[in-house]
């Protein structure tokens, strides 16, 4: 059949002025008297993903140079404010987070009410403890790594590690130590990869909202580990309930409902802690707890082998101002600052939490790993002005909550292991330091 040419002219200007009307209705309006922010412009329907696919911390970074620190780009048909300065504020409302903790998760949801503001203040006895339970961990670490040696000579450090961290923060949340061969925890555990995928904005559902209604296996595996996860705490939460006693206050969730009971009796009190919400805050501090400090562990030893001197250095100055009489203490921190500025020089290197330090434009030399840089000109102290430039556990009202707790964990850890082993890549291997956002632990063998 042929179609005079006129017909064919008519259809396509047709087809082009639907496209253009279907496009500019998902197109947000700007309200009169305002001005579109600075910010690249992005394709129809699907906005800037294509320059953020790869290495989006890194694109990020450029087009702030370019655009300012304020700007916006549009990830599908959602515009996205860009802020790359000193304040953050809450959380955006997105479709994946609804799915976390039964989609009553404080740390991902926009709520920053009386709840919130009273998980901010954690009970401190309960960090008290925490001295212990590390020191315990990595005792078994040590000696489990030593029998490893033993018996086959490398082993894969992370998949001890985790469960050690893990223990730490069940310990402190639920009185609770797993052994590291417990299946259930071990599959509580390895969800964190998955989770890690959606939650870090990696989900387009989040961005292209139509997506939500068609078939999604990311998003499907995605609810299935949130309700373990949920339902993994409420087996624990109430088995807390029924054996609580007031008189004996055995870990964070004991404190929770305590305080719950109390909010109860005071009809007043307008923060009440219903026992859904206990079940979240745990959500959270468990979920936050240990992929982050095993996440940092795991970077440690990787520049610790990759940079054998600095760990000679590090082990150098355990020996003197330490020994190897006792086991290091959190109140040895400032005897030693070399130890501090690796963790600092770490944190800032790796940037394994690459949408909150933006600002690598403030380092000499940034791809240079150099702990020095912490210290101040004699070494014997950490500069504190550089120290608190390195953001790793974020900014402003939503910073880290846990950032203590996070920061006395890797350097006790990681003191206790240094005093007692020396760690070393297999004969004839290479470390691959590169940093890759979204691919899964690739085990390396020490
Ligand atoms: C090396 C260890 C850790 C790092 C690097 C880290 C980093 C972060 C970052 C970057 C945020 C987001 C901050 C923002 O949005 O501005 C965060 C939030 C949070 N972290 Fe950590 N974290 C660590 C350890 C921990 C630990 C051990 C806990 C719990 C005991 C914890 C609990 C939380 C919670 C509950 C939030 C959400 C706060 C809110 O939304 O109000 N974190 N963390």
């Amino acid at each position: 059949i042929s179609y005079p040419i006129s017909s064919l002219i008519l259809i396509a200007l047709t087809v082009f002025c639907l496209t253009f009307m279907v496009i500019r209705s998902f197109r947000k309006q700007i309200p009169k008297g305002l001005k579109r922010l600075p910010g690249p412009r992005g394709y129809p329907l699907i906005g800037n993903v294509l320059e953020l696919r790869s290495n989006p911390h890194l694109t990020l970074t450029q087009m702030s140079q370019t655009y300012g620190d304020v700007m916006q780009i549009q990830i599908g048909t959602r515009p996205v404010l860009v802020l790359s300065g000193e304040d953050f504020m809450g959380r955006p409302d997105l479709y994946s987070f609804h799915h976390i903790g039964d989609g009553q998760s404080l740390t991902f949801s926009t709520d920053s009410g009386e709840v919130w503001r009273a998980r901010r203040n954690p009970n401190s006895s309960s960090t008290c403890l925490l001295e212990e339970h590390v020191s315990k961990e990595a005792d078994y670490l040590v000696m489990k790594f030593l029998q490893l040696m033993k018996e086959e000579k490398r082993f894969d450090p992370y998949r001890y590690m985790v469960v050690s961290v893990a223990n730490v923060i069940c310990a402190m949340c639920f009185g609770k130590r797993y052994d590291h061969d417990d299946q259930e925890l071990l599959s509580i555990v390895n969800l964190n990869n998955e989770f890690g995928e959606v939650a870090a904005s990696g989900n387009p559902a989040d961005f292209i909202p139509v997506l939500q209604y068609l078939p999604n296996r990311t998003m499907k595996i995605f609810k299935d580990l949130n309700k373990r996860f949920v339902s993994f705490l409420q087996k624990i939460v109430k088995e807390h309930s029924c054996s609580f006693d007031k008189d004996n206050i055995r870990d964070i969730t004991d404190s929770l409902i305590r305080h719950c009971q109390e909010k109860k009796v005071d009809e007043s009190a307008n923060i009440q802690l219903s026992d859904q919400k206990i079940v979240n805050i745990v959500n959270d501090l468990f979920g936050a707890g240990f992929d982050t400090v095993t996440t940092a562990l795991s970077w440690s030893l990787m520049y610790l082998v990759t940079y054998p001197e600095i760990q000679k250095k590090i082990q150098k100055e355990l020996d003197q101002m330490i020994g190897r009489e006792r086991k290091p203490r959190l109140s040895d921190r400032l005897m030693l600052p070399y130890t501090e500025a690796f963790i600092l020089e770490m944190f800032r290197h790796s940037s394994f939490l690459p949408f909150t330090i933006p600002h690598w434009k403030l380092w000499k030399d940034p791809s240079t790993f150099n702990p020095e840089r912490f210290l101040k000109a004699e070494g014997t102290e950490v500069n504190r002005a550089e120290s608190e430039k390195v953001m790793t556990f974020g900014l402003g009202k939503r910073k880290c909550l846990g950032e203590s707790i996070g920061r006395w964990e890797v350097f006790l850890f990681l003191t206790i292991l240094l005093q007692q082993l020396e760690f070393s890549v297999c004969d004839g291997e290479k470390v691959d330091i590169t940093p890759s956002l979204w691919t899964d632990h690739e085990a390396q063998e020490v």
